[in-house]
């Protein structure tokens, strides 16, 4: 029946104050209320609509990318929309577009690595989208190693120009978003050479396509790279394949912020990192990580609003079946999920406070804190991606059957959202970077240098390795120290490990590659405890609101030991813990499980989604999911006609046959 809250028995059960926690859940009352309005414009706006999408070809489907993403513009400028509620708007569409790389990365890399000339120059064209960029770093050979990219920019003093060329098909630019059939420009990273010498990878803005008739300029091929996972999803994106032939760009392109080339052709390197060069990728790790909150509470949200619907078995003298939010199994799949994507939350907003800690001090030339920003955010991004693309797929399955339709909303954000596993640097190669970070800090204690940031405890390197845990009953473990000593520990311990055995090879490269796989593993355990530990400080902050505080402590105990018995083997094999220690800690977690019970729907009902941003019939807000499932059966494109085509040319005349061979 339409109007009925089937879920509402489900709401009156919460012990907290659902609109405080959405204030929680967005940062701030102010950021609510700017989520709130723009979540519900796009969701009224019929021109914003989504359910048709799955059932588009590639190219009816890019056509209405661009209209979207065209609408959205001048709704921007009729509303005139700030920054951040355009970004927003943006994100409320749930259709990736070659906006998100003009706004996400072009415009970022010229603001980070452009100089104040250079910024003055193409900020406006660009904030007007006057000009449309994308960010093209990776080649077909290419993408992990940024150093080994091929493309050249060679210095040509008699013009004063840069000749931009790619001299191998491996050095064809290949998956940049928005270059395949839509940028006007680009910032192109190519390896600068100045009088015969190669100065390593640099960005230089290019323009790509005509602003009269949007033609290649010479010397450039341009094209989208085809069909990618799943039926819409990525396709939205022309992800796109670049190939220059000596093209020409005027020497003030280079972005100098970092290094420059004078007018005679003399490399000049600033006095800062060569690193800042890969600066807008920290910039875009970061705001992953509060992405993937995103995208893990949407599959959260849908999974438990239907696990309170979905009933099987259990009826006894016909009362009605046991809820499968009832089973257990059901809990221990689903309940650290939710507690994942509060917790990613939370390390997401202060993963933003350190981005802008670091551009501060950037700005005051202090570089100290720029590998603890880089390890972070690699790590984070990994950690938090990895998480949240099994998180999605582990919905799926708590939804059963009608989790595979496209209908669940669920197919749509695992195809859409699996490869943030690889973009932005794949998953292993960041894990390895922050391994890196994590043994140079090892090394250096002896020296009496104090590790700082994410790594200062380390510096108590000697109760670390002989700690063990005092837990004696199951609610021990509901102490944050408890929990946070043996994160500490377990992470210390097993980098010693590995910094120790790296000692056995003859040289530290060949021992880092072939421990490879240990210093994931340590890197893992490092970036564990980051989220755990921001979970922590969160909740030592003044959080109003009935039953709020409890709520989030429940949680952030159900994501600590959910990562405390997932990963027991660690705990165990380092000493951290005893065998004990580990079934009181399962035992904690079961009595935890039932106590989020009667406020899960409520506790995703503040992530404050509408259905539109849903797209999902399991994750209606009203539960009436079975007759929404049916009606939307039938609008299947296949529905259309009872008979369908292809029956006369192909089923008819077999059935025929089989009748002429029976009669035979
Ligand atoms: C409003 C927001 C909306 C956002 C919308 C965005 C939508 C997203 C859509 C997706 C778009 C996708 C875009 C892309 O994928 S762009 C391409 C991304 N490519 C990568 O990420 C490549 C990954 N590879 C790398 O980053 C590097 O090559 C790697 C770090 C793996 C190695 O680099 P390199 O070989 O140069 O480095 P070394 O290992 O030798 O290390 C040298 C030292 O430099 C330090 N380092 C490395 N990277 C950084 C960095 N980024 N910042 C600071 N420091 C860095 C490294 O730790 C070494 O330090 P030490 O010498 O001290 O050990
Ligand atoms: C949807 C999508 C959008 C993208 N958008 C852009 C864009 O806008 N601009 C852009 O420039 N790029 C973009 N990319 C490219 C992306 O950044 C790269 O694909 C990514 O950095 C991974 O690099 P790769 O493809 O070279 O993977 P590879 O490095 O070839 O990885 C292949 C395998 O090798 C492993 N591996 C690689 N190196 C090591 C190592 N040192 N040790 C151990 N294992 C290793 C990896 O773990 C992986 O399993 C996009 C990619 C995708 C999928």
């Amino acid at each position: 029946m339409e109007g009925v809250d089937y879920l509402a028995p489900e709401r009156n059960n919460a012990q907290f104050d659902v609109d405080e926690m959405k204030i929680v859940w967005a940062g701030s009352r102010e950021a609510f209320e700017v989520s709130d309005r723009i979540a519900r414009l796009v969701a009224s706006d019929p021109n914003f609509r989504k359910d048709d999408r799955t059932t588009l070809g590639r190219k009816e489907l890019f056509k209405n990318t661009l209209r979207k993403a065209a609408y959205a513009w001048k709704r921007i400028i009729e509303l005139r929309l700030n920054e951040e509620e355009a970004k927003r708007l943006r994100s409320f569409i749930d259709q990736p577009a070659f906006t998100d790389l003009h706004w996400g990365m072009f415009v970022p890399a010229i603001k980070g690595q452009g100089t104040d000339e250079q910024q003055e120059k193409w900020l406006p064209l660009a904030y007007k989208m006057q000009i449309i960029g994308c960010y093209a770093q990776t080649e077909l050979g290419h993408g992990s190693n940024v150093q080994g990219l091929e493309t050249t920019a060679t210095f040509d003093p008699q013009t004063d120009e840069f000749v931009i060329h790619s001299p191998t098909l491996t050095s064809c630019k290949w998956w940049p978003g928005g270059l395949g059939k839509i940028s006007t420009h680009g910032v192109i990273y190519a390896r600068l050479i100045t009088d015969g010498k190669d100065h390593g990878v640099h960005g230089f803005i290019v323009q790509l396509r005509s602003l009269d008739d949007h033609l290649p300029l010479p010397g450039i091929t341009v094209g989208d790279i085809g069909m990618k996972f799943g039926n819409a999803a990525y396709n939205t994106m022309d992800n796109g394949v670049l190939r220059f032939d000596h093209v020409r760009i005027p020497r003030n392109q280079m972005l100098m912020r970092v290094s420059q080339v004078t007018r005679e052709g003399k490399y000049v390197q600033s006095n800062v990192p060569r690193q800042l060069v890969y600066g807008t990728m920290v910039f875009v790790r970061q705001t992953i990580v509060s992405d993937a909150s995103t995208a893990l509470s949407r599959a959260v949200c849908i999974a438990t609003r239907y696990s309170a619907v979905r009933r099987q078995f259990g009826s006894h003298n016909g009362s009605p079946e046991t809820q499968v939010i009832n089973y257990k199994t059901q809990q221990a799949r689903l309940f650290p999920l939710l507690a994942s994507a509060y917790a990613f939350r939370f390390v997401g907003e202060w993963l933003k406070w350190l981005y802008m800690d670091v551009t501060k001090r950037l700005e005051a030339k202090d570089f100290s804190t720029l590998p603890e920003a880089h390890a972070c955010t690699a790590g984070l991004k990994s950690l938090t991606t990895s998480a949240t693309a099994d998180g999605i797929e582990e919905c799926r399955k708590l939804c059963g059957g009608h989790g595979y339709l496209c209908s669940s909303g669920l197919p749509e954000l695992f195809a859409v959202y699996v490869p943030a596993c690889t973009y932005e640097g794949d998953n292993i190669v960041l894990l390895l970077q922050v391994a890196r970070h994590l043994m140079k800090t090892v090394s250096q204690l002896g020296s009496g240098k104090m590790p700082v940031g994410t790594t200062a405890y380390m510096g108590r390197a000697e109760h670390l390795m002989q700690c063990r845990s005092d837990v004696k009953q199951a609610k021990d473990w509901l102490r944050p120290n408890v929990v946070l000593e043996a994160f500490e520990a377990r992470a210390f311990r097993m980098s010693v490990a590995c910094a120790k055995n790296l000692t056995k090879f003859s040289s530290p490269e060949e021992g880092f590659q072939e421990l490879s796989a240990d210093l994931v593993e340590a890197a893992v355990a490092h970036c564990q405890l980051i989220v755990v530990s921001k979970f922590i400080e969160k909740l030592q902050q003044d959080i109003p609101g009935k039953g709020v505080k409890q709520q989030l402590e429940i949680l952030c105990s159900v994501y600590a030991l959910f990562l405390l018995h997932k990963h027991h083997g660690d705990f165990l094999s380092t000493g951290c813990i005893t065998p004990t220690q580990a079934s009181l800690a399962n035992e904690q977690l079961r009595s935890l499980y039932s106590q989020v019970r009667p406020n899960a729907i409520a506790l995703v009902d503040a992530f404050n989604y509408t259905d539109h941003y849903l797209g999902s019939v399991l994750g209606r807000y009203d539960g009436n999911v079975y007759p929404k499932l049916y009606e939307e059966a039938w609008k299947d494109p296949l529905n259309d006609s009872v008979v369908p085509d292809g029956y006369h040319e192909y089923v008819r005349p077999m059935l025929k046959q089989q009748l002429r061979n029976a009669r035979l």
